[in-house]
Formats: C-alpha cells, sequence, structure tokens
C-alpha cells in the first residue's frame, strides 16, 4: 500500500471555529418515508480525526443517517453539524469539505476514471493530485478505460477514488469495499488509515464486522433507526455482558467434576472443556494453579474474547430482525432496541 504523499494539512473550515468541536453532531435526528419511520431519534457524535463505523442490519437507517449528514436528504426532525454547517443549507463552503462515496452513485459511463478523476478534482479548492489518487485505489490499469468497462469492485474503486480526491476533512464512506476482491480491500483498508492518520475524520457504514473492527475507532449500532449501542468494541463487549471463554483439554482420565469451580458455567464436550467467564485473569489462574499442583499439562488451553460479531449478533438478533438472541443483551446504551420499521425496497430518490 503506497503512502500518501502530501503531508498532513487539514482546512479550516468556516464556522468550525474552535478546533474542539466535535466534526460531526446529531441530536434526536428524525426521517420518515411516508409509512416507514426509518431513521428514530439518532443523537451521535464523531470527534474530529475520530473513525466511527454504522453497523446495523439492512434496513436499520444506516445510509438514510448519512444522507442526511452528507446533505442529500432533508430531515424531518432533529439537529445536524457537520463541520460547523448545517448540511441541508451548507452549500459550496460545507460540500468543499466534505467527501462523499455512496453506496450506487451513477457514473457517465463514456468517461474514463481519469477524465472523472480531473472533473471532479475541479469542485474543491485543493484537491489531491489525480494520478496519486488513481494508484492510491489501484486504478492504474483502468485510468485510461471507459468507465463502462469497468468491473463491479473496479467501478467501486472509483466510487472511493472520487470520494477522496477532493481531499476532504470529513469523509462518509457508504459500503465502501463492498464487492472488493480480499487484496483491494486490504488496499481501500490501509488507504483509509492513511486518511486517518492524516487527521480525516470518517464516517462508515458497513456490513463487515472485521472491516468495523479492524478500521474504527468506535462502532455505532443501528437497529430500527435507533442507536442500540455504541463504544470500541471492547466496550460493547463488556455492556453486553459478553464473557470471554477458557477452553482446554480434561487430563487423562479425570471427569469434569474434579474440576474447581471457576467461572460462569461450564460447557464439557468429549475431553473439551469451556468455562465462560467475566473473570478471566484469575480463572485462569486457579485453573493453572491446579493443573500445576496435580503435575497436569492443559492441553489446547485457549483464552477466547467475543468477537464484534458475537456482540453484534445478540444485539440485533441472527436474523437482523431486531429480536435479541439470548435476554441478556436486549438494552445496549442508549436507547434499547426496536422501533417498528420495515426493510422494504428502497429507492435513492430524495424525500
Ligand atoms: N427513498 C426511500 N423511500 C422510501 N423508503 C425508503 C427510502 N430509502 C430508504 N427507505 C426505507 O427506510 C428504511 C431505512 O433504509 P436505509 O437504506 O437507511 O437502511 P440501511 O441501514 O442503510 O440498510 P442497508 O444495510 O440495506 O443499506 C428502510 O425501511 C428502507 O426501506
Amino acid at each position: 500500500m503506497e503512502a500518501l504523499s502530501r503531508p498532513a494539512a487539514r482546512h479550516e473550515v468556516d464556522g468550525l471555529g474552535a478546533r474542539s468541536m466535535a466534526a460531526i453532531e446529531v441530536r434526536g435526528l428524525r426521517k420518515v418515508y411516508g409509512e416507514v419511520t426509518a431513521v428514530d431519534g439518532i443523537d451521535l457524535t464523531v470527534e474530529q480525526g475520530e473513525v466511527v463505523a454504522l453497523l446495523g442490519p439492512n434496513g436499520a437507517g444506516k445510509t438514510t443517517t448519512v444522507e442526511v449528514l452528507e446533505g442529500y436528504r432533508p430531515r424531518d426532525g432533529g439537529t445536524v453539524s457537520v463541520l460547523g454547517h448545517d448540511p441541508g443549507t451548507g452549500g459550496r463552503a460545507f460540500r468543499e469539505h466534505i467527501g462523499v462515496v455512496l453506496q450506487d452513485a451513477g457514473f457517465e459511463d463514456s468517461f474514463t476514471p481519469r477524465e472523472l478523476l480531473r472533473l471532479h478534482a475541479g469542485y474543491y479548492p485543493h484537491p489531491r493530485p489525480v494520478a496519486e489518487v488513481i494508484s492510491l485505489t489501484g486504478l492504474d490499469e483502468k485510468a485510461d478505460a471507459r468507465v463502462r468497462t469497468l468491473s463491479g469492485g473496479q467501478r467501486r474503486r472509483l466510487d472511493l477514488a472520487l470520494g477522496i480526491v477532493g481531499d476532504p476533512d470529513v469523509i462518509f464512506l457508504d459500503e465502501p469495499t463492498t464487492g472488493f476482491d480480499p487484496s483491494a480491500r486490504r488496499r481501500a483498508w490501509g488507504l483509509v488509515e492513511s486518511l486517518r492518520d492524516l487527521g480525516a475524520t470518517i464516517l462508515l457504514t458497513t456490513h463487515y464486522l472485521d472491516e468495523a473492527e479492524h478500521l474504527a475507532d468506535r462502532v455505532v449500532v443501528i437497529d430500527h433507526g435507533r442507536v442500540v449501542a455504541q463504544g470500541t468494541p471492547d466496550e460493547l463487549s463488556a455492556a453486553a455482558g459478553a464473557a470471554t471463554v477458557i477452553s482446554f483439554r480434561l487430563p487423562t482420565g479425570l471427569e469434569a467434576d474434579d474440576l474447581p469451580a471457576l467461572g460462569l458455567d461450564r460447557r464439557v464436550a468429549g475431553s473439551v472443556v469451556e468455562v465462560r467467564t467475566e473473570t478471566p485473569t484469575a480463572d485462569v489462574a486457579e485453573l493453572a494453579a491446579w493443573a500445576l499442583g496435580r503435575g497436569d499439562e492443559l492441553e489446547a488451553l485457549t483464552l477466547t474474547r467475543p468477537s464484534l460479531e458475537d456482540v453484534y449478533l445478540d444485539l440485533v438478533g441472527e436474523a437482523g430482525d431486531g429480536e435479541p438472541r439470548n435476554g441478556e443483551f436486549g438494552n445496549g446504551e442508549p436507547g434499547g432496541a426496536a422501533g417498528a420499521a420495515g426493510a422494504a425496497a428502497r429507492g435513492r430518490a430524495a424525500s
């Protein structure tokens, strides 16, 4: 992954004033499409230089939220500030400082990526060099091909290229790596990390939990138009009460009943024991002391932390229907789950 060539130089933004102001501040955001309440009172703060991932099942309201923040959709309630501007009325001064990667941006497909990037760069006061952006997004081979000849993943790279060519302060990435092959994905991650290192604020939506875990300082889980949990992946695990699992093989000749009392509960499958615990350090120490005292080696001893995927599925339910998988994790902070919003077909016409 090539490094970005230009030094960090965030721009002064009209109206932003004190640099301590959050880059994005949303309070009580609401958006209704006819009968469907797509966004039902979302509060969201993204600090300058922070990378935040919006997660949630299909139809949760992520894209609608991001489109309101980008100024592409009017809202029905709440207050929104992006770099000190109301996106609905920010105009050019606002647009010059944001970069947008939409889910399905339409291209004029008789142009080439280089032509489109040059055109787009012209809208910004301090664009990145087009050749650099082409190289960063891995479009070198296709830079002068007609867009209509690009594959789906290559078009997505062009989306990304168009989103960063203006060297924006705030970048909105709506499912930025959907359709990427694994190496293109890694490259895109590297690019996002470089942009963050240069001080950009990034709000991304994704369905790839490993992507959120890898890139985001903080994740915000949305369901039925509401925030059901937010925090770092570690904080989410803690808030959800997700336990760590200690797993090992029972020493030959022993039964599970021979073990010391450990953890919240334990499961035995054949000779493998799994202990769920909220105090892994103490329990591992006790288990190790017990085994050492007997002169036993605990084979296949592992400690597994709950992944973001485990926590996410507990929050939104495996069916993505807003029903938690079990009773424990339903009340993520803040807000609690569930309003009513169908996951019907969606269009992109502003309404
Ligand atoms: N233009 C529209 N007209 C009517 N309903 C819409 C429109 N756009 C979105 N919706 C509805 O609003 C709700 C939220 O949709 P949104 O696209 O914001 O969700 P999402 O979380 O981005 O979903 P996905 O993960 O599938 O992209 C859904 O019920 C959707 O059907």
